[in-house]
């Protein structure tokens, strides 16, 4: 472990291992991106030599910025009760310290070696990232395996195909072989030979490559890539990206630019390619964002609409959102697709472990980050069934094939942009009809810095607050003012900021219910 000394730890740390791992400027991330070496290192040892994962990523974040990440064995995020110990690590200045508190969790398990792989993003800091990585690996005597630049969910996927024989093979061509033969075979037995043409802006980062070589081996995928530029980091989420186009409701800088097509579907990805929204203009040459909550509606829809066809067959649907989801899909899940909806806190590991209780659980963030997970049962009732007819015999098949196509572990912007093209096919619905399934309320959301965010305590899925002392009453009593008005004050969990969210009947009205509550939470926050 003496290459401790190789990533001093800075003085004073206050790393901490968020929903999306440490995040931080790539040149303060040496000695963090060695002890999740360890971290990950000591969790495969925990797991009796389970293959673990590490992605060096920041997502949407800046260039500059970089991050590292544990995925467990069936790809998941690593557990909770994980992230005291790897704050603690992150944390610790002495070597005396460090060696104790790793030889103290070492001494709980058997004698194992450790297993890891590990991918990057396009970052510029990611190599070194890496190096201290593989350090911090062999400073347990583990074994890795370096798949190079590849999107957080094929991470995920490969992680996954270790522990889990009959996922798939565990590498990058296994990853593009299982949604090649999945997608071919959807096509297939409904009758279809290609998905339709669609732009995707990649942020300039990895899920530019990753199309471009899904594009070279298959014909049914007609992907065109756009802010594709990996020769050039920094350009990465700059003007462009999934975060981008629902940040500011507007398309990247490029299109507006050269001017879109009417009626011609976009995508957006994040910088790792596991957010994706859509996006399109319409006859007007009005932008329309189609964006996570279109996606879980349009998901929703196929499945739904399938599992009519086979009304002996009996399961659970549900659709978990957070309340940022568009007060109208809300609406429209209840009332036209008659789903049941459920709330939880922001984070993917809140909705997943929610969509979990269902046969079927449709979970997205509003901004794009989500996936669909299908339980045992699901599987075994689909599996069982004895269908009448070939029509049926087709319905439970296609049910089946989307177990395979869609990434149950993590959002996956290439397994779900690939399955938004298939339920547009099979639904035979347009761009336009997606759109108007129903009309979005206005919406704005706001960022405020505040002396100490964590004065700001939630209740009821984060939409209520219970601290600072009387500041929800004064809310009410403001959105009480507009039709429709919905508005919440929450702390953000990965920034120093406190967010607020309003939407209401109409624009100026949401404008203006955003500016009031902005202002009730700025003085309460004084
Ligand atoms: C309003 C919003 O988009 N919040 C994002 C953001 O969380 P905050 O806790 O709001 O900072 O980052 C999370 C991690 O990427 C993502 O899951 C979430 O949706
Ligand atoms: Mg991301």
């Amino acid at each position: 472990m003496q290459s401790f000394y190789t990533y001093p730890t800075p003085p004073d740390p206050h790393y901490s291992y968020g929903t999306a791992g440490f995040r931080y400027l790539g040149d303060q991330l040496g000695s963090v991106a060695f002890k999740t070496g360890i971290i990950a290192a000591l969790r495969s040892i925990s797991t009796g030599g389970k293959t673990i994962g590490v992605v060096i990523t920041a997502s949407h974040n800046p260039p500059d910025h970089n991050g590292v990440k544990i995925v467990d064995p069936m790809g998941e995020m690593l557990p909770q009760d994980w992230e005291p110990f790897a704050n603690q690590l992150a944390n610790t200045v002495s070597f005396a310290e460090f060696e104790k508190a790793v030889n103290d969790r070492l001494a709980n398990y058997k004698d194992v070696t450790p297993h890891i792989v590990i991918a990057r993003d396009t970052r510029s800091s990611g190599p070194r990232l890496l190096k201290a990585v593989i350090d911090g690996i062999l400073a347990l005597k583990g074994k890795y395996t370096d798949f190079g630049k590849l999107t957080t969910p094929q991470l995920h996927y490969i992680t996954r195909c270790y522990n889990d024989k009959t996922f798939g093979q565990p590498s990058e061509q296994g990853y593009y072989d299982k949604l090649i033969a999945t997608t071919t075979k959807i096509l297939q037995i409904n009758g279809y030979t290609k998905l339709d043409p669609i732009t995707v802006d990649t942020a300039n980062g990895i899920g530019g490559d990753q199309l471009r070589k899904l594009d070279s081996i298959t014909d049914i995928l007609n992907f065109h890539v756009i802010n594709g530029d990996t020769d050039h980091p920094d350009r990465l989420n700059i003007d462009c990206g999934a975060d981008y186009v629902k940040t500011n409701q507007k398309l990247p800088a490029v299109l507006q630019k050269e001017g879109p097509e009417q009626g011609h579907l976009y995508a957006s990805f994040d910088g790792d390619a596991d957010r994706v929204v859509c996006y399109y203009v319409d006859e007007s040459d009005k932008f329309r964002l189609l964006d996570g909550d279109r996606i879980a509606t349009l998901l929703a829809s196929l499945i739904g609409g399938l599992l009519k066809k086979v009304p002996k067959i009996k399961l659970k649907v549900g659709i978990v959102q957070t309340a940022y989801a568009n007060g109208s899909s809300t609406e429209f899940i209840e009332s036209k697709l008659k789903i049941p909806v459920y709330f939880t806190p922001t984070g993917v590991k809140h909705l997943h472990q929610k969509a979990l209780e269902f046969d079927v659980g449709i979970y997205f963030e509003a901004n794009g980050h989500g996936t669909v997970v299908f339980s045992p049962n699901y599987v075994k009732q689909l599996r069982d069934y004895q269908a009448a007819d070939e029509e049926e015999k087709k319905t439970v098949e296609t049910l089946l094939l989307l177990v395979d196509l869609i990434n149950q572990a993590v959002g996956d912007s290439i397994c779900d942009l690939t399955a938004v093209l298939v339920a547009l096919k099979l639904t035979k619905k347009s761009v336009y009809s997606w759109g108007n399934d129903y009309k979005e309320l206005p919406n704005r959301l706001y960022k405020l810095s505040v002396k100490d965010r964590f004065l700001f305590k939630t209740t009821d899925a984060e939409r209520r607050l219970v601290s600072p002392k009387g500041l929800q009453e004064k809310i009410d009593e403001v959105v009480g003012k507009y039709e429709k008005g919905r508005s919440f004050v929450r702390a953000s969990g990965t920034e120093d900021a406190v967010r607020v969210y309003a939407e209401a009947s109409g624009t100026e009205e949401c404008e203006r219910l955003g500016k009031e509550v902005c202002e009730l939470t700025s003085e309460a926050s004084q």
